[in-house]
């Protein structure tokens, strides 16, 4: 049996899980083993009583109350391996330098990942540490989806690159939906819809990423709690020029006021949907601009798959969302894409099928697990 601890640092905040696995290994497809404990500490470095300092104070914490003994590894979450991680890494100090390198691509999410592991590294010495990628399953994209059309020598030296997110998400999601369907995943063509905090939709074609919404950095793409997503560049140079806003202002107003933040001051979608029932205007236009824009995703990704399978959404929003859900796929019956109104609705929470059984596309639901996606590509590493 090996025992993996997963820490998924995020800006303020530290999930963790440990896990049993047992020996023999287990097929990813199936559901996580024993779960040994799992937690979240949130408001990390927030000036507010009982929050801890930083990253080192939380995982310290987290970490006096955990059965350690015997831990195998250790998987960490890393959202920007570049171009140079195609698959997750042992870490040494060669792979703490190129993660640190990547800061710049991903400023909001690798100082935390890297600030994990050297904690992690220094309560646990001896104990083999992984970096999981999420950019990495995105790595067989063709260079016709993943090139940005600009000038292609600037691209070059500055690494202007579509290098794609949630990867580990995007991954266990689609194998998981060939399980639901029964069928090999190498014969089916799915897009997953990852709506959590950060967005992103993923065309997967035999179970390698194909196509997917963001690029350079977690920005691009889908509309998000506080990111804008999609928009013409253009508006840079606007606010820059004509408003006089300093670039790093633009780069806090895109990244943490816009997005449903921006559109109706409140990021969760709980909240959202609350709002827009009492009939608020702003939480309507926020809803239909979500809505509008994953559906636009979704038509992009069929034309490129050229047959789809199966549309899946997963994570906070799309798991427990069936108002989102229907209202991003409406209309889109003539295509072969329908939502059952009565599996939508069902409180279920395991993976299922929500459009009616004979629809030529399967519109699925599935909870997505990176924190076991994680564990088990850290054990492919250190086993
Ligand atoms: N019952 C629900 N209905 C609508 N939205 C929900 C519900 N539960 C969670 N969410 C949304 O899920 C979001 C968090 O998604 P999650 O995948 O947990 O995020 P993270 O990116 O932090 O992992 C929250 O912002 C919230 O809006
Ligand atoms: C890459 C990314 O957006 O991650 P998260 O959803 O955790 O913010
Ligand atoms: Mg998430």
């Amino acid at each position: 049996m090996s025992r993996v601890l997963v820490l998924n640092c995020g800006s303020s905040s530290l999930k963790y899980r440990l896990f049993d696995v047992p020996a023999g290994g287990v097929d990813p497809a199936d559901p996580a083993p024993v779960v040994v404990a799992s937690g979240t500490v949130e408001r990390i470095g927030e000036s507010e009583p009982g929050a801890p300092k930083d990253h080192a104070e939380a995982l310290a914490a987290a970490m006096a109350e955990l059965p350690l003994d015997g831990l195998t590894a250790v998987g960490h979450r890393v959202v920007h391996g570049g171009l140079t991680f195609t698959a997750p890494a042992l870490v040494d100090d060669a792979v703490l330098a190129a993660i640190a390198d990547l800061v710049p691509l991903a400023p909001l999410h690798n100082p935390a990942n890297l600030a994990g592991i050297q904690v992690a590294r220094s309560l646990l010495p001896g104990v083999p540490q992984v970096a999981v990628f999420d950019t990495a399953f995105h790595r067989t994209l063709s260079p016709a989806a993943s090139t940005y059309a600009i000038d292609a020598e600037t691209a070059e030296r500055y690494g202007i690159h579509r290098y794609g997110f949630h990867g580990t998400s995007h991954a266990i999601v689609s194998r998981r939906t060939a399980a639901l369907l029964g069928r090999p995943v190498e014969e089916v063509n799915t897009i997953t819809l990852h709506l959590g905090n950060g967005a992103s939709a993923c065309a997967v074609e035999g179970g390698r990423s194909v196509g997917t919404s963001m690029g350079l950095s977690p920005l691009e793409g889908l509309v998000m709690g506080t990111r804008s997503g999609d928009l013409d560049p253009a508006i840079i140079f606007h606010l820059h020029r004509v408003a006089g806003m300093p670039l790093d202002e633009i780069d806090e107003l895109l990244n943490r006021r816009s997005g449903l933040v921006g559109l109706a001051g409140v990021n969760d979608m709980r909240v959202l949907l609350a709002k827009r029932a009492t009939g608020d205007r702003a939480a309507a236009l926020a809803f239909e601009v979500y809505c509008r824009r994953i559906r636009s995703y979704v038509g992009a990704y069929y034309a490129d798959l050229g047959r789809l399978d199966a549309i899946t959404f997963t994570a906070g929003v799309g798991e427990n969302a069936p108002a989102v859900r229907a209202g991003a796929l409406a209309g889109l019956d003539r295509l072969g894409i329908v939502v059952d109104p009565a599996r939508n609705e069902a409180a279920e929470c395991g993976a299922r099928v929500i459009s009616p059984p004979e629809s030529p596309v399967a519109v699925c639901v599935v909870p997505t697990d990176e924190e076991w996606e994680i564990a088990t590509q850290t054990l492919g590493v250190v086993a």
